[in-house]
């Protein structure tokens, strides 16, 4: 019998989610049933974060105490610090959040049932941030900033990273990148944590196998070849000729196709209104030129839409992070869609372990010692 094979699992349908839905036919995206715009439009990040964990959005009540939670514990422990010291200055921040969070888990000792999982997915949830802000800060020269219990989750971060706390029109735009990031059902990374739960692994085991695989180009890291790309292309003028060269090349354009969204992403809209509102309130016409000539041109050219990567990082670029900092805010908001994935997978389990057809040498005997290892020189 010969089996069909479907490469990178392309088209297969692996488990059934409560948590997102994505409809590439009507170009939808639903957290728990809500649509991602409404809740880009009208939710703190506080409040979809509850949402994607507890599957209703928060009363008052509700979010105060979750704020709280998540207000007191975002310090990092001395340990924690002391390991992010050791870590080479030199190394990708993404590299640094893994060995954090794997860190963070020889920490935490309690049992993997659904409270102790919920329990420390909203402890990552509130010390990833001080680990980025940390980790960009000493690639700066500077110390780290205690977080501060007075602000939001998104107000915290840029206060940690920068002393200060821009415009609320800049946390708003960063705001919205962190709904639009945190879930979306079984993509790579979100699955890669599905695979390591599956074998009733931890929680930390899980989501610093999902930091491995979010980390790469094809996936989150693209928010970082994104801006790497328009700083080399530069000239809105060179746009064309610069893609034409990658094309002959047969390189991937970075920021751009989708596994499942074949005409376009169903986030792009809502992240380029507040990337385009950040370019107007920072002067940046020359950049959004250039984000309009690849994007026109690789339409043209090939009818391969953008997706999220493509507006987020040119938005980060104008709210001041470096570059290597892109992929780690990525995490800050997906580790809400990874663990709300992994309670769900651990709730309902099943090994995930699919089939392969072999394609390597036939059957054959091993030579004996004599034959195999004769001298061949030295
Ligand atoms: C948050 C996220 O993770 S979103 C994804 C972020 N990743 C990127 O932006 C990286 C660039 N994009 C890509 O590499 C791809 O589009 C992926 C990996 C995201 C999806 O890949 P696939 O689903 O395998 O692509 P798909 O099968 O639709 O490709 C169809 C054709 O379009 C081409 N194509 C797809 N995306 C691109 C691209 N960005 N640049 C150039 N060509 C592309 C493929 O090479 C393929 O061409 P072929 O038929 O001549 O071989
Ligand atoms: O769904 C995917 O394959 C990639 C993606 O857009 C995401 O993880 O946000």
């Amino acid at each position: 019998m010969t089996a069909t094979i479907s490469k990178g699992l392309a088209g297969v349908v692996a488990d059934t989610t409560a948590i997102s839905m994505v409809n590439p036919e009507s170009n939808s995206l639903t957290y728990r049933g809500y649509p991602v715009q409404e809740l880009a439009a009208a939710c703190t990040f506080e409040e979809v974060a509850y949402l994607l964990w507890h599957g209703e959005l928060p009363d008052a009540g509700q979010l105060r105490e979750f704020e709280a939670a998540e207000r007191s514990r975002r310090p990092l422990s001395r340990s924690t610090l002391d390991v992010l010291a050791r870590i080479p200055e030199s190394c990708h921040p993404m590299d640094a959040l893994r060995t954090a969070v794997s860190h963070l888990g020889s920490e935490d000792p309690t049992e993997d049932d659904a409270d102790a999982n919920l329990h420390a997915s909203i402890d990552l949830f509130a010390r990833i941030p001080a680990v980025v802000a940390l980790v960009q800060r000493r690639r700066r020269g500077l110390a780290p900033i205690p977080p501060d219990p007075a602000l939001g989750f998104a107000e915290n971060f840029f206060h940690m990273t920068f002393g200060e706390v821009p415009a609320p029109e800049i946390v708003r735009a960063f705001e919205i990148s962190l709904v639009l990031y945190a879930e979306h059902s079984f993509n790579a990374s979100t699955f890669t944590a599905r695979v390591v739960t599956s074998t009733l692994s931890d929680l930390y085991s899980a989501v610093t196998a999902a930091i491995g695989a979010l980390k790469g180009p094809l996936h989150g890291g693209a928010n970082e070849a994104v801006m790497h790309m328009l700083h080399e292309i530069e000239d809105p003028a060179r746009a064309g000729s610069w893609l034409a060269e990658a094309f002959a090349e047969k390189r991937k354009i970075m920021g751009f196709g989708h596994r499942v969204y074949k005409n376009g992403d169903s986030r792009v809209p809502t992240m380029e209104a507040a990337l385009r509102d950040l370019a107007a309130a920072k002067d940046a016409g020359r950049l959004m030129e250039l984000y309009d000539a690849l994007g026109g041109a690789m339409v043209r050219a090939k009818g391969i839409h953008p997706n999220l990567d493509y507006p987020t990082g040119p938005a980060y670029h104008l709210m001041g992070f470096d570059i290597p900092t892109f992929t780690p805010i990525f995490v800050m908001s997906r580790i809400t869609g990874w663990t709300a994935h992994i309670i769900e997978q651990l709730a309902a389990n099943s090994l995930i372990r699919p089939l392969s057809a072999y394609a390597g040498h036939e059957e054959r005997r091993v030579p004996e010692a004599s034959r195999r290892l004769v001298r061949t020189g030295g």
